[in-house]
């Protein structure tokens, strides 16, 4: 399948999970295998070379950079919400479209001196891909840069990463 095509499969739900958001609801990607091998193929382009592993977010995050993973042949540090984890190597407080939120990073996940991308579905006010660079550099990686499936511009996540490389799929 074309990507825009795929990418045209992404679902609009308005006033989710509060009044007033515009929820994009990647469910129908993930369902359909040649949209999802499409949106995984373009990803893994995305992650960019001279990259020695991903990370990815609870929930959605995981689906995408297993696949990613598997498909560019790099591991996953699996960042997530708060109280999950046996061993804790960071956790960072941030903001959200809709409310605030709690990351953990797990020890061993990321090695000091590693350069590791992330992976995520959405980039809306790019606080989740801050927190998760945060934790990342916390361990003493690098991040080498974002995939997103789509970013939500209006929202202004790049000026919050600053210089970071940014590859979206798609860009509303
Ligand atoms: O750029 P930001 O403003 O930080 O928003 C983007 C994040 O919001 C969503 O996660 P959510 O917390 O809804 O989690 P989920 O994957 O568990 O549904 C999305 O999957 C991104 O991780
Ligand atoms: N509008 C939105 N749709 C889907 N995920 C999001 N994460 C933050 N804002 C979002």
């Amino acid at each position: 399948m074309r990507l825009d095509d795929a990418l045209d499969l992404i679902a609009e739900i308005p006033d989710f999970p509060e009044p007033g958001i515009l929820f994009r609801d990647l469910t129908p990607v993930f369902g359909d295998a040649a949209a999802f091998a499409s949106v995984i193929d373009a990803l893994g382009e995305a992650v960019g070379d001279g990259v020695d592993r991903l990370a990815a977010v609870e929930a959605r995050g995981f689906v995408l950079a297993a696949a990613v993973g598997y498909a560019r042949g790099l591991g996953v540090a699996l960042v997530r919400k708060p109280g999950k984890l046996p061993a804790v190597a960071g956790r960072v407080d941030y903001a959200l479209e809709y409310g605030t939120a709690t990351l953990e990073l797990p020890v061993g996940s990321v090695e000091p001196g590693q350069r590791v991308a992330i992976v995520d579905d959405v980039l809306a006010t790019g606080g989740t891909v801050a927190a998760t660079a945060k934790l990342v550099e916390s361990a003493g990686a690098a991040v080498s840069g974002v995939a997103v499936v789509l970013e939500l511009a209006a929202l202004g996540a790049r000026s919050r990463l600053g210089g970071m490389p940014v590859e979206a799929l798609r860009t509303l």
